[in-house]
């Protein structure tokens, strides 16, 4: 090995902490020579902390500043949340490894009410996110969801000082965090789908860098990898982003099989269009984009439209 010292790239929220903390460890682990540091970053995500994360927009909101900084060799690697990746990594930069997803679900913290059905009539929910937000009022139209930026720690601080009678946070940050005992119920996957890739991290390096990629390859999860793949293909033909409220989880199924289910729905979640596909494994990113082809066919195209989203269908 000819380096002796890598410099990984983070934001420097407590999730992306603990994240990048979680590669160099498992690296010093694996590569006792091996030195690892940390280098702290802000992203514009970080910076525009009082408008909804819709409305700041743009792609790679927490990932831009790390990509430039790694494709001018300040940062051999960077460590993110798969699901804050865009589906198109930069030219010159590639995804060289995906771990092991932790648990993709949605928590509900709610003191007062615990579990997400005994919410009252018009209970004022927290959450940023899109996704959530259509998912959710599909189900219970009364409920006023309300947003709620900032990182995880901020959050939590806001369910008290705003009045939330529950907040939406994923599960994964939450319990990475020690807030595991917060957790007051799991919103059903019938209800309401993961966003792409949450609960893995992505590991994101120079192409050319054959060194660093051998280097990392161990982080590899493959089953992971397999999900992955299928949900950012549907991600991709979807246009999805942020912007959109859309959802998909990929599952193994029996046989080498994959399972993966999506969502596509309106803002107010008055729409909505669920579908889902299961075929080998090995066929991962078509089914992806099969199945964004069926839920785009059902009516997702038309929201699209309705959001105002530019679709290059020819792609
Ligand atoms: N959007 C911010 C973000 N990016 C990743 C996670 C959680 C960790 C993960 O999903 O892997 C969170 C917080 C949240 O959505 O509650």
């Amino acid at each position: 090995m000819k380096k002796d010292t890598i410099i990984i790239g983070t934001r420097s929220s407590k999730l992306a902490l603990w994240q990048a903390e979680y590669v160099k460890s498992r690296l010093e682990e694996k590569y006792p020579a091996l030195t690892v540091e940390l280098k702290l970053m802000t992203t514009k995500g970080d910076k525009i902390l009082d408008a909804p994360l819709a409305k700041i927009g743009g792609k790679g909101l927490f990932t831009k500043e790390l990509e430039t900084d790694m494709l001018t060799g300040g940062i051999d690697l960077a460590v993110h949340s798969l699901k804050d990746m865009p589906t198109e990594v930069p030219d010159g930069l590639v995804i060289s490894a995906i771990t092991k997803r932790f648990d993709p679900g949605d928590a509900v913290v709610s003191p007062e009410y615990q579990r997400f059905d005994a919410l009252p009539l018009g209970a004022k929910v927290g959450t940023s996110s899109l996704r959530r937000k259509a998912q959710l009022l599909h189900v219970r139209p009364d409920l006023n969801i309300c947003d709620l930026r900032g990182n995880v720690n901020t959050r939590l601080q806001k369910l008290a000082d705003e009045d939330f009678d529950a907040i939406i946070l994923a599960v994964a940050g939450l319990k990475r965090l020690g807030f595991g005992e917060r957790i007051t119920d799991v919103l059903p996957k019938s209800i309401v789908l993961p966003a792409v890739g949450q609960g893995a991290l992505a590991i994101e390096t120079r192409a050319d860098d054959a060194e660093i990629r051998a280097l990392i390859d161990f982080l590899n999860d493959d089953e992971t990898v397999r999900c992955a793949t299928a949900e950012r293909a549907f991600l991709g033909r979807v246009e999805g982003g942020c912007q959109v409220p859309v959802g998909v989880y990929a599952t193994p199924a029996e046989a080498g099989q994959l399972q993966v289910e999506a969502v596509i729905a309106s803002l107010d979640g008055s729409k909505l269009y669920r579908d889902k596909i299961t075929g080998q494994a090995a066929d991962a990113e078509s089914l992806g984009r099969q199945l964004a082809d069926m839920l785009l066919a059902k009516g997702g195209l038309e929201i699209m439209h309705e959001l105002g989203l530019l679709l290059d269908r020819n792609q």
